[in-house]
């Protein structure tokens, strides 16, 4: 099976969660638009749901599938947010944002009541840190905001290189909100919490893709089937074997 089989095994565990008269949590990138795309086949088929996408291309893909959408500021608590990761520790804390969604998606996680991780097996890591970390910043004072980063980094012992994200014509990618991406080459975030509370103090920062605590469940596939890991201390030992 390929990645892509995996991810759209993922996709399907996610759907056996949804329940109807949910609202949902529309979730950005590949995995999640599988999700999306089999979500659309059940509403025809009469599933009563409603989402809140996370991006406009998550928009643009429930519309064309025919799933109703709403906004946060009409639906403002949601039920479960359905979402794809780029890295996956045995906590649950996540590395999100190659797509450079996740402020979006961040706040929507935060307003729901549950979050699900659907991911193939590849983006489960002992450690985060390989996959860049997408930080979001305001395009004003850019060069500034990435020294900083830069600096309140080092002081954690993160060394790596952290650079502004380019299209292909060289310009500085420009999020849904209008923002600058900032990708953080760490290799080995130790500390993950440490380093949320770092950014988070710098001013400019808009917000970074780390998830920590948001997720309730991950789904993962790969050649085992599909792998249900809970969150909490209580899992995360038994998680920790799997992901070695
Ligand atoms: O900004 C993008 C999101 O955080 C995605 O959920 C993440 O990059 C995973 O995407 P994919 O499922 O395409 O690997």
């Amino acid at each position: 099976m390929s990645t892509d089989d995996y991810k759209r095994a993922a996709a399907e565990a996610a759907l056996a969660h949804v329940q109807p008269g949910m609202k949902l949590g529309l979730g950005t990138g590949s995995t999640a638009a599988l999700f999306v795309e089999l979500l659309g086949a059940r509403v025809a088929e009469g599933l009563d749901v409603v989402g809140v996408p996370t991006s406009e291309a998550t928009r643009e893909l429930a519309e064309r599938v025919g799933v109703p959408l709403t906004t946060l500021k009409d639906t403002p608590e949601l039920d479960l947010t359905i979402d794809g990761a780029d890295e996956v520790d045995p906590e649950l804390r996540l590395i999100k944002g190659g797509g450079a969604a996740l402020l979006r998606e961040k706040i929507v996680a935060f307003t729901s009541r549950r979050m699900i991780v659907i991911a193939d097996a590849k983006k489960q890591v002992p450690t985060l840190g390989a996959f860049p970390l997408p930080i979001e910043v305001v395009p004003f004072g850019k060069e500034a905001t990435r020294r900083a980063v830069e600096r309140a980094a080092a002081r954690l012992g993160l060394s790596g290189k952290i650079e502004i994200r380019r299209a292909e014509d060289d310009c500085p990618i420009v999020t849904d909100s209008g923002h600058t991406i900032l990708d953080g080459h760490f290799g080995r975030i130790d500390r993950p919490e440490d380093l949320a509370a770092a950014l988070a103090a710098i001013p400019g920062v808009v917000e970074h893709g780390l998830f920590i605590g948001l997720a309730d469940l991950a789904l993962i596939a790969g050649p085992d089937g599909v792998t249900t890991l809970e969150a909490g201390p209580a899992s995360a030992a038994a998680n920790a074997r799997r992901f070695a």
